[in-house]
Order: C-alpha cells, then sequence, then structure tokens
C-alpha cells in the first residue's frame, strides 16, 4: 500500500467498541490539525472516523479480522507514525494476541502511541506542533 509521504505524518487511529464514541469525540475535536495528515484506521473504526470528519480514512480490516496486524505490518515498514489506539481495559477481545503484537511493533519501531485522551492530546500538541514547524 502506498500511504502519502512527505509532510503529512500517517496517523493510524484504532479504537474498540466501548471507546468508539470517545474516539469519535477525539477526532472531532482535533479535526482541524488532523485534517493536515494522513488518516488510517481499522475497519469500523475507520468508517465512524470518515462519517465524523467527512474526509476519506485508509481504512485496513476489522481488527478482529486482522486489521491490528495490518497496521502493525504497517509500522514494521516504517509507514505509521503516529500511533492512536483507545484499547479497552475493561473486556477481553478476541483477537488480543493481534492487539498485543500491535502494541509490541509499536515500542519496537519507537511510534509515539496513545492509548487514552491525555496523550493523544499531548501528541498532537506538542509531537506534531513540532513536526509541522
Ligand atoms: O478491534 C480493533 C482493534 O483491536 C478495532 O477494529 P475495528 O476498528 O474494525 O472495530
Amino acid at each position: 500500500m502506498d500511504i502519502e509521504t512527505g509532510h503529512r505524518k500517517r496517523i493510524a487511529l484504532i479504537a474498540h467498541d466501548a471507546r468508539k464514541d470517545e474516539l469519535v469525540n477525539w477526532v472531532t475535536e482535533h479535526r482541524d490539525t488532523l485534517l493536515r495528515h494522513e488518516l488510517l484506521a481499522t475497519g469500523t473504526t475507520g468508517r465512524l472516523v470518515e462519517e465524523a470528519l467527512q474526509t476519506p480514512v485508509h481504512k485496513l480490516l476489522s481488527g478482529p479480522l486482522g486489521g491490528d496486524l495490518q497496521i502493525g505490518a504497517l509500522i514494521a515498514e516504517g509507514q505509521v507514525d503516529v500511533l492512536i489506539f483507545f484499547w479497552d481495559p475493561l473486556a477481553a477481545q478476541p483477537h488480543d494476541p493481534d492487539i498485543k503484537a500491535l502494541l509490541r511493533v509499536g515500542v519496537l519501531y519507537n511510534i509515539p502511541t496513545a492509548s487514552n485522551e491525555a496523550t493523544a492530546n499531548l501528541i498532537l500538541t506538542g509531537l506534531l506542533a513540532v513536526m509541522d514547524g
């Protein structure tokens, strides 16, 4: 897959079902900043973000069907700059091994990763602001 490179950063967005509303609210709040970058997401999350922002999102498979692994592979290939992953701390997921694999490569490749709004805000206001010059 070719994700546009250059000045724009590639931001992967993922949320488990119990936290999708939280992610949709967050992307809506930060719409102007996010629209300056390239967005990719797991299937269902991507559809919701597209609807909320009215902008195209590169959608991978749904998480339980391999979407986490696809985003992990893109991280390994150097095609993701930021990972925003609102995972569910209260419910077991059937694809837990895939989630672990994604989080593992995120650490391995030193990808700024947020699992909650507080950290996601810091990444946007800090890291992306610096990146944007
Ligand atoms: O399960 C997910 C991440 O582990 C998210 O997948 P969806 O965005 O397809 O719901």
